[in-house]
């Protein structure tokens, strides 16, 4: 895997069963970067200066400078930060018109839980921690409140530039900006967001694995009903073929990311990113925005687009059925042996 911006050794980075490409690097000037965001492919922007402001944000940095609210942290006994929508559960007792605030019918495990604690007790169990602690993932939203010189650094962003990016593209409006800080061998294991995506790197470095929309039937989501909605079920790292046998057609594109970098990840792309060495740490900040307006949908409809019907199917059966269980049956009777 060819990334200009270190020698990456082999030996340190998992290997995985399916092949990879490499995303394109390139200086963000180069007039094939709108072209490649323009087709909704992946691309890494250097020299933007995005959060150059934010060059500063180490652990010490921001343990001193972030205030004193209480961010979200979530803890894992593994490695994997499998996201869980809480909000998914109360809904799925809505789907029968009733709004139940009792425990949900299913119990399901939850891979990390959410926590909430001040910058600096995060900043102590970060450097404290060693290897069989369990791992912490700090993860929130940049807003006024985050200290008085994060915010001056915040507004010192180039917004000028990404401004301009987010009108060139038809990007819907900026929602919010994620910060993540999170401990090297951390991973958010393979998922896709609805948004537009420009995640920019600020310290140490991540992996990023990501495939385009067209392999969902790869990596088999979970029900959008499901608290791990967008979230693949299957484990990369452990393919388990007999249940998800597509798995075997699996080929994606990556690139590791380091300080400066801004990586664009296309909405409905699916990725898969973990941080890895020499860094103890890294921290990170997205930039999510709406999708654009549909405008003329052009055919053959594209894989995104399948995606978002996919989900409104499921949705729709979901809403209709007293039982979201009964969803995968009617779905059964709809396509075996007919289509
Ligand atoms: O920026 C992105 O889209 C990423 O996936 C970055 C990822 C953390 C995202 C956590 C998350 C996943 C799904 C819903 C809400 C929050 C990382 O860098 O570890
Ligand atoms: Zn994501």
């Amino acid at each position: 895997m060819t990334t200009d911006n270190t020698d990456w050794h082999q030996h340190d980075f998992k290997k995985y069963s399916f092949p990879l490409g490499d995303i394109p690097r390139l200086h963000h000037t180069d007039p094939q970067v709108d072209e490649l965001i323009k087709k909704k492919q992946p691309v890494v922007l250097t020299g933007s200066n995005l959060v150059g402001a934010a060059s500063k944000w180490d652990l010490d940095y921001l343990e001193k400078n972030m205030g004193n609210g209480e961010f979200t942290v979530f803890i894992s006994e593994t490695d994997k930060f499998k996201f869980f929508d809480e909000k998914k559960l109360v809904e799925i007792r809505s789907v029968a018109g009733v709004h139940v605030k009792d425990r949900p019918a299913k119990e399901y495990p939850r891979p990390a839980k959410s926590t909430t604690m001040k910058i600096q007790e995060f900043a102590r169990r970060l450097r404290e921690w060693k290897s069989g602690d369990e791992r912490l993932y700090l993860q929130q939203a940049l807003n006024s409140s985050s200290g008085a010189s994060v915010v001056q650094d915040f507004i010192r962003f180039r917004w000028d530039w990404v401004t301009a990016k987010q009108k060139l593209h038809n990007w819907g409006k900026l929602t919010y900006n994620l910060l993540l800080i999170g401990l090297e061998g951390n991973v958010t294991p393979c998922h896709y967001d609805e948004q537009e995506n420009l995640f920019a790197q600020i310290h140490g470095h991540k992996r990023c694995i990501l495939f385009p929309p067209e392999q969902f039937e790869c990596l088999y989501p979970h029900p959008v009903w499901h608290p791990h909605d967008r979230q693949s079920q299957v484990d990369l790292e452990n393919p388990d073929l007999s249940r998800f046998p597509k798995m075997t057609n699996l080929h994606g594109v990556q690139t590791v990311v380091g300080p400066g970098d801004v990586l664009y990840i296309p909405i409905y792309w699916w990725h898969h990113i973990e941080s890895v060495k020499p860094a103890k740490y890294s921290v990170s900040l997205n930039f999510w925005y709406k999708a654009g307006p549909v405008g003329q949908v052009e055919y053959p409809i594209k894989g995104y687009q399948k995606v978002a019907i996919m989900r409104n199917v499921e949705k729709m059966l979901a809403e209709a059925m007293q039982d979201p269980e009964e969803v995968g049956t009617l779905l059964k009777t709809l396509v075996l042996g007919r289509f």
